[in-house]
């Protein structure tokens, strides 16, 4: 049982809607009482009758209708109750998941596939969840009820004690196939969204245009077919298994209430009993059934809705544990950002090792390496998306994970290769790189080239981007990356300001232009706060300006110095520096 899980489930129950969920608390076990008043009163009229005992039959009959009436507007109340509760409640949870999934300082979560399944999990997280969940007073009421019923039974013949417990096998195996079917939701929820994912490929313009040109559509319509078929044969075996073990259950129980309706005629005929007790005994037992059918559902489903909470749970708990320190980043860097003996891996094998580095407070560093040698990973190391698996990682000598995640942030700008295309106006969509300076983007949008963007679009800034979020306007590859690159330039003062190779959709000159003005501004964030400036690239004629070189190979530096100092080694940076001009002479 998932006792967290629960109590964390009814705790926000009890703190958000009191007063429903209380009503609930005590609606439960009424709902227990009333089957079996229901089959007392049934006995009693027949009892009654059969001696004309008109007391008796009163009783029993007010006895019978008052159950009936109060089961049925108590369920009605309940279905009701938990309904307000389950909307109320979840919409505070999906509210919360939200804000905890945007404001996650790290993002390793989004590249690791069990994080990724239950993330895909979370999205799902709202009413439903508490619905489901709450059907855990519905599992206390059957039980309950089983309590009540076993007594009645009892009270006609011992034997029938026994009765209930063949209900036991049915209810254990409830479980088996409740968890049986969680195990095979859990198995799909990754296919399921490896091929949400290549349905998006097919049908988003960018990657389609790819497919298409590659032929490869039904390579990728392949690759989804299958990860359907694997997907319909796991629900398909596992839905067979829970109906074969279901059907194994009800019939061991309705051969013990067969003996038992046989055993109370027999005490019927010979006087033992009442015949009203034969009535009762049926009605108990014909009730068992329905009430396992219930009990089953609601194991089932508690055991989803606690699954939920669960996954919940974890995206809290990850939320609390990498909300990184409570220190705030310095006002300006008097040393530098230093990494001792950094490794890193994504989970795999190391993709860092052993980085020692200094980055010099108001220095340009520039990042070399082949594809894959490490460069991404670095930067996603200083800007504290990634926590290093051994080593420190220390701005002006304190670590960065004792530094508050979020003041660190917001003194790190960046642009990545990998930049979004932000579905917004276009003036948000260079003012979201600094929210709170969102009306000033004038000197941003300049530096980075989306002024020129503005000016040719219908509404200039006001005009919508992408059609995610409406029929907006399409740019071109160069115009989206001249928004990105503004964004970067919307941070006042940032204490490091990464470039990750993020003009390789710029024509030359564009390209060109755009360094200039970053070295402008680099000088600018120099004076103002010894901010750093972290290229990466593969451009020599980009890279030869940076103060300092550092070369990356296999996760490893190979290399660190001036251009002049690289040149003269004579090593890996003279040799691609020499490919690469050889090419232009
Ligand atoms: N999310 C990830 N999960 C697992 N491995 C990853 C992930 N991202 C990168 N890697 C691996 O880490 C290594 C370094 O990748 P990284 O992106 O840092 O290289 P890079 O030097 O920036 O390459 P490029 O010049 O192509 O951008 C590669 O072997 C890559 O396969």
């Amino acid at each position: 049982m998932r006792f967290t899980e629960l109590r964390t489930l009814l705790g926000e129950c009890l703190r958000h809607q009191p007063g429903r969920t209380w009503l609930l608390l005590v609606l439960t076990p009424l709902g227990a009482v009333t089957p079996g008043l229901t089959a007392l009163g049934l006995q009693w009229i027949v009892d009654g009758v059969l001696t004309g005992d008109r007391p008796t039959i009163v009783g029993g009959a007010i006895c019978a209708a008052t159950a009936g009436a109060f089961a049925l507007a108590g369920s009605r109340v309940v279905q009701v109750q938990t309904g307000l509760v389950a909307n109320e409640v979840g919409t505070v949870l999906g509210r919360r998941t939200m804000r905890w999934c945007a404001t996650l300082p790290t993002t390793a979560h989004l590249e690791d596939t069990e994080s990724l399944r239950r993330i895909e999990q979370i999205r799902g997280l709202g009413p439903r969840t508490v619905s489901f969940g709450l059907n855990c007073l519905s599992v206390a009421q059957s039980g309950l009820w089983l309590v009540i019923t076993t007594v009645l039974l009892a009270r006609v013949h011992p034997v029938l004690l026994a009765l209930p417990l063949f209900a036991v096998p049915s209810i254990l195996l409830t479980r088996t196939t409740s968890r049986r079917m969680e195990a095979a939701s859990a198995a799909t929820t990754e296919r399921n969204r490896a091929e949400q994912h290549l349905f998006t490929l097919i049908t988003e313009a960018n990657s389609a245009k790819e497919l298409r040109l590659g032929a490869s559509g039904g390579y990728a319509a392949g690759i989804a077919r299958r990860l359907r078929d694997e997907r319909a044969a796991i629900l398909g075996r596992a839905t067979l298994a829970v109906g074969a073990l279901t059907l194994i259950g009800s019939l061991v129980f309705v051969a013990a209430f067969l003996g038992a309706l046989l055993l109370t005629a027999r005490l019927a005929l010979s006087g033992t009993v009442t015949p009203g007790a034969l009535l009762l005994v049926a009605t108990l037992g014909g009730q068992i059934r329905g009430q396992l059918d219930l009990l089953s559902q609601a194991l089932t489903r508690t055991a989803r809705g606690l699954t939920m909470t669960g996954d919940y749970l974890w995206l809290r708990d990850l939320h609390a544990a990498s909300s990184g320190g409570t220190l705030a980043p310095p006002d300006r860097l008097s040393d530098g950002i230093t990494l001792t003996g950094v490794d890193f891996s994504y989970g795999g094998p190391p993709v860092l090792r052993a980085i020692d580095l200094h980055l010099p407070a108001g220095a340009t560093v520039a990042l070399v390496g082949d594809h894959g040698s490490g460069k991404t990973t670095l930067v996603k190391l200083l800007c504290g998306f990634h926590r290093p698996v051994a080593g420190t990682l220390t701005v002006d000598g304190t670590p960065l994970g004792e530094l508050d995640s979020e003041a660190w942030r917001e003194r790190v700008t960046s642009a990545f290769q990998d930049f979004s295309r932000f579905p917004f106006l276009a003036r948000e969509a260079v003012g979201v790189g600094d929210l709170p300076r969102i009306d000033q983007i004038g000197e941003a949008a300049e530096k980075g080239g989306a002024a020129q963007v503005f000016a040719r679009l219908p509404e200039g800034g006001e005009t919508r981007l992408g059609k995610a979020l409406g029929d907006g306007v399409e740019l071109s590859g160069g115009q989206w990356q001249k928004i990105a690159l503004s964004r970067a330039f919307m941070r006042g003062t940032p204490l490091l300001a990464v470039l990750d190779e993020p003009t390789a959709a710029l024509d030359a000159a564009a390209e060109y232009e755009v360094y200039q003005r970053y070295a402008q501004a680099a000088r600018q964030w120099q004076e103002a706060t010894g901010g750093i400036t972290l290229l990466v690239s593969h451009r020599f004629a980009t890279i030869r300006m940076a103060d300092l070189i550092v070369v990356l190979d296999g996760g490893r530096i190979i290399e660190c110095g001036t251009h002049a100092e690289l040149v003269a080694l004579g090593g890996r940076y003279a040799h691609l520096y020499d490919l690469q001009a050889s090419a232009y002479r």
